[in-house]
């Protein structure tokens, strides 16, 4: 990559990072309609707004990966007035942690690193590459134990994004002033996602700021001091998280409600029926699983401690029986890697899970395929200017709506959920979770993995992990987020 024009960070003084009346246009859908945003050094501004609501595009815009249609930005009292791309933003101390993860698949982390810092070269680049990303791993998830020469492909979806938060703090020739944070923590468990928040506080106590976008509204609250919110491509609130409540954003989101969750009293199995599966060896101590018929199923625990895995060997295993079995179906959190098929449209990617009801004699019937789009589009709710467009033009959290029709289309009994909501908005959760519970009503099971601990009380049993075994079973309403996090620490107790 080429730099838009030779720059010296020390002509820089120290101003805000400044947009006026930004605008985007993707053909016919506005994604900004005239943004003004401001963040000052030293910030950390929260923010939030429901899928699709343009705040990627403005984030990409900012960090130069994407040319704004019109309007204008200014970082540190400087306008910029010709061409602004990711070289002349990192020139200006600007880094992002992109809600898609940036990292190179096929390169470890030390290579990935260099690629930050071009100034990396020459004899010895690759120890000091290693030196530097190691460095600001530990210091912003102390313990983490990753190999720095692990091919970033091979790692789970949580190490890359821990990996792409530490790399954009990593500082050689070029400052460090303004950091974004697309959905940072949307693959983390609790305890990283807590070193993540921590460390941007930190860091913006020494002054350098943080854009902080996230549907997971306690992380805004824990560590932003101004919240804005966008709705529909413009800024429609800008205000101090002081005397802010969880509910008091969704609110100022618009239409949506923080609902109360309904908690399932006891255990929804018939003690007396098969469990439609049950896999023995899903710990290290051969406790086994079941899910029953029309059961919701959790797996718990820190990050790293087996029910990540537990849900892929239950998912494997069902795919090997899936003749003499029911019908399976995943929804995968890594949906770049595991879920989306890129270059096709939004209605491929959604029939392909039923591609056998849609068959009229020997072909697809397009009719059939386009009409069970259009239905699910409108069921889930999923922001689109058409069911044709490329699967690449929804937002993140629409893709992954996309990826939850899929399975609920298709006619799978037992669904495995392998982090499935990752960064879907607050409004569309309840929603989604109102269809879980519905479709186990209907009959189908659910084993659902997340990060996110408090969705685990949406299940009926909850199987908590410790250091790879089963430590814990909870049912009904003993399954608490409490509960949760006090076992996934302490064990039995
Ligand atoms: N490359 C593209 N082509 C067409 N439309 C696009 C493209 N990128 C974004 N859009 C559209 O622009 C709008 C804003 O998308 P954006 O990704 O900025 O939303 P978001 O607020 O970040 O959503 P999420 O919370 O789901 O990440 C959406 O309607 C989206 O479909």
């Amino acid at each position: 990559m080429t730099c838009a024009a030779p720059f010296s960070p020390r002509s820089l003084d120290r101003g805000p990072l400044t947009v006026s009346n930004v605008r985007q246009h993707f053909g016919a859908v506005q994604a900004l309609a005239g943004i003004d945003f401001s963040v000052a050094p030293g910030e950390v501004v929260g923010l939030v707004g429901h899928n699709g609501a343009g705040k990627s595009t403005l984030m990409h815009i900012l960090a130069g990966t994407l040319q704004r249609d019109s309007g204008t930005l200014s970082i540190s009292g400087e306008e910029i007035s010709g061409r602004y791309d990711p070289c002349a933003a990192n020139a200006r101390g600007i880094r992002c942690v992109f809600q898609e993860l940036s990292l190179c698949q096929n390169l470890d982390l030390v290579e990935n690193t260099r690629i930050a810092h071009p100034g990396l070269r020459g004899f010895g680049w690759r120890k000091r590459a290693a030196q530097l990303i190691r460095e600001q791993l530990d210091a912003v998830f102390p313990g983490h134990g990753m190999a720095l020469d692990a091919v970033v492909g091979k790692l789970p979806i949580g190490q890359r994004q821990m990996a792409e938060i530490a790399r954009a703090y990593t500082v050689t020739s070029e400052p460090l002033r303004f950091v974004i944070l697309d959905e940072p923590t949307s693959s983390l468990g609790h305890h990283a996602a807590r070193q993540a928040l921590d460390f941007v506080a930190a860091s913006a106590r020494r002054g350098v700021a943080a854009i902080l976008i996230s549907h997971r509204l306690e992380d805004i609250l824990r560590i932003c001091g101004r919240v804005v919110v966008m709705v529909d491509g413009r800024i429609v609130a800008n205000r101090p998280t002081e005397g802010l409540s969880r509910d008091g954003i969704v609110a100022l989101m618009g239409h949506l409600q923080a609902e109360p969750r309904s908690r399932p009293e006891a255990i929804r199995a018939q003690p007396a029926a098969a469990p439609v599966r049950k896999l023995s060896g899903a710990d290290s101590r051969d406790h086994p699983i079941e899910v029953y018929q029309g059961e919701i199923v959790g797996l718990a625990g820190l990050d790293g401690h087996g029910q990540r895995e537990c849900l892929r060997r239950l998912h494997a295993a069902s795919m090997k029986r899936r003749r003499s079995g029911p019908p399976v179906a995943y929804v995968a959190g890594d949906r770049q890697a595991e879920g989306l098929f890129p270059l096709w449209s939004i209605t491929k990617n959604l029939s392909i899970g039923c591609l056998k009801a849609l068959r009229r004699n020997a072909l697809i019937c397009a009719a059939a395929e386009a009409s069970l789009a259009r239905e699910w589009v409108a069921t889930m709710g999923l922001k689109t200017a058409g069911i044709d467009l490329p699967v690449l033009s929804l937002s993140g959290g629409n893709q992954q709506k996309l990826l939850f029709a899929r399975a609920l289309a298709s006619r799978a009994e037992l669904v495995f959920l392998d982090d499935p909501l990752r960064g879907v908005d607050v409004g569309t959760k309840q929603s989604v979770y109102r269809h879980i519970r519905q479709e186990a009503d209907k009959g189908r099971s659910f084993v659902w993995y997340t990060s996110e601990v408090g969705e685990l009380t949406n299940c009926d049993r909850v199987y908590v992990f410790r250091e790879q075994r089963v430590v814990a079973v909870l049912t009904g309403s003993a399954i608490t987020e409490a509960s949760i996090i006090d076992l996934s620490f302490r064990g039995r107790g």
